[in-house]
């Protein structure tokens, strides 16, 4: 274990928490953040949070607070667990605080949906040259704090950086691995969101498991072309971050983004959806981030394609899935 650290961890929803519960098992002293006043009195009033992580009691190690300068004071590390379209506007009021060299991770997985942008170059323009690193991998928030075994990978550009992190999480039943490749990492995070949402309309319409077999597949055909597209080393695909959380997601009914297909194929809106699943669906605006994506660098995604088109072109899933099987045959690898 690493020597005891005070972790300012920004993020109260259902990771942020479980990830603080993981931290906290590892005696380490965790602030959880949450910038609405409400919810952090709730988990206060509770001694759980009630709404994003029943069940789980919060220990004395973690104390919950709405002000991120008390959240940040006498911290030894940062961890950012924000949606990521709170990335941006939080790494910024990081920025006025932090002091220079101090190091950011983050957990979010997903894509600025204003730029485009994977998360290290967000924060690379609001943090500038300081050491970051992002923890990603098959890993559901409900399954780590009941201390399930769970392996994730943290992946910085800085190997220090990620040793440090991955020290700092690493326990008896959470592995942490390390890894230099931040581009892949973040991208397959935030790709299988989008293909996890393909597999749960698929399995709603009442499809098999060839179906599930086959999306999950030419799912992960199209994370390595965009991936590689942007840089990411190819080992990175059948990695933890890669096909480890793409098969999660796909297969398993604690997914959300999973549980976002199966209510669009029972013929929910995607608001309908939202408001029944009650947390984020980052596959959601990823969907509008990766279709933009692919279009800018010219890579075919057709399962991702058709699921951006279900969410925000109000394409039924029924038309969906037979747009994709009246393709054309083609060869498997090109
Ligand atoms: N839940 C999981 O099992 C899990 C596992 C791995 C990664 N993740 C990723 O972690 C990130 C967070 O997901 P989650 O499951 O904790 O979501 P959640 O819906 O459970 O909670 C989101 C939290 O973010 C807070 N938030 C929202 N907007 C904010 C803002 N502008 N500023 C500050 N805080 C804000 C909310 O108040 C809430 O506490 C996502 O990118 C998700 O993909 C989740
Ligand atoms: O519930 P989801 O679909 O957001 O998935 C949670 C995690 O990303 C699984 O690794």
């Amino acid at each position: 274990m690493s020597t005891l650290a005070r972790i300012a961890l920004l993020g109260p929803g259902s990771w942020g928490t479980a990830l603080g519960l993981q931290l906290c098992r590892n005696g380490h002293a965790v602030r959880l953040w949450g910038h609405e006043a409400a919810q952090v009195a709730a988990i206060r009033r509770d001694g759980e949070n009630r709404h994003f992580l029943p069940g789980h009691p919060i220990p004395a190690g973690m104390q919950p607070t709405d002000s991120l300068d008390e959240a940040l004071a006498d911290a030894t590390d940062c961890l950012v667990v924000v949606p990521s379209q709170a990335f941006r506007s939080v790494a910024r009021q990081l920025a006025e605080r932090l002091p220079s060299g101090f190091g950011v991770a983050w957990a979010t997985k997903g894509l600025d949906v204003a730029s485009g942008q994977l998360l290290h170059t967000v924060a690379r323009e609001e943090l500038g040259e300081r050491p970051l690193a992002v923890v990603s991998g098959p890993s559901f928030a409900g399954e780590v704090a009941r201390g399930l075994p769970t392996a994730v990978t943290v992946a910085s550009g800085q190997a220090e950086f990620a040793t440090r992190f991955a020290a700092l999480l690493h326990g008896q039943t959470f592995r942490s691995y390390t890894s230099p490749d931040m581009v892949g990492v973040e991208i397959c995070g935030a790709a299988k969101n989008v293909l996890a949402i393909a597999t749960g309309i698929a399995d709603g319409l009442g499809f098999g498991a060839n179906t599930r077999a086959a999306l999950i597949t030419r799912g992960l055909a199209e994370l390595i072309r965009i991936g590689t597209a942007l840089g990411g080393r190819p080992e990175t695909f059948n990695g933890l971050a890669g096909l480890g959380d793409l098969v999660l997601t796909c297969t398993d009914d604690q997914s959300r983004n999973r549980r976002m297909g199966l209510a669009l194929a029972r013929g929910k809106t995607v608001d309908e959806a939202k408001a029944e699943i009650g947390q984020e669906v980052e596959g959601v605006v990823t969907a509008l981030a990766v279709h933009r994506l692919a279009k800018r660098l010219g890579i075919e995604m057709p399962i991702s394609e058709q699921v951006y088109r279900v969410l925000h072109e109000g394409v039924s899933p029924a038309e969906a899935t037979r747009a994709l099987l009246e393709r054309e045959p083609k060869p498997e690898f090109v």
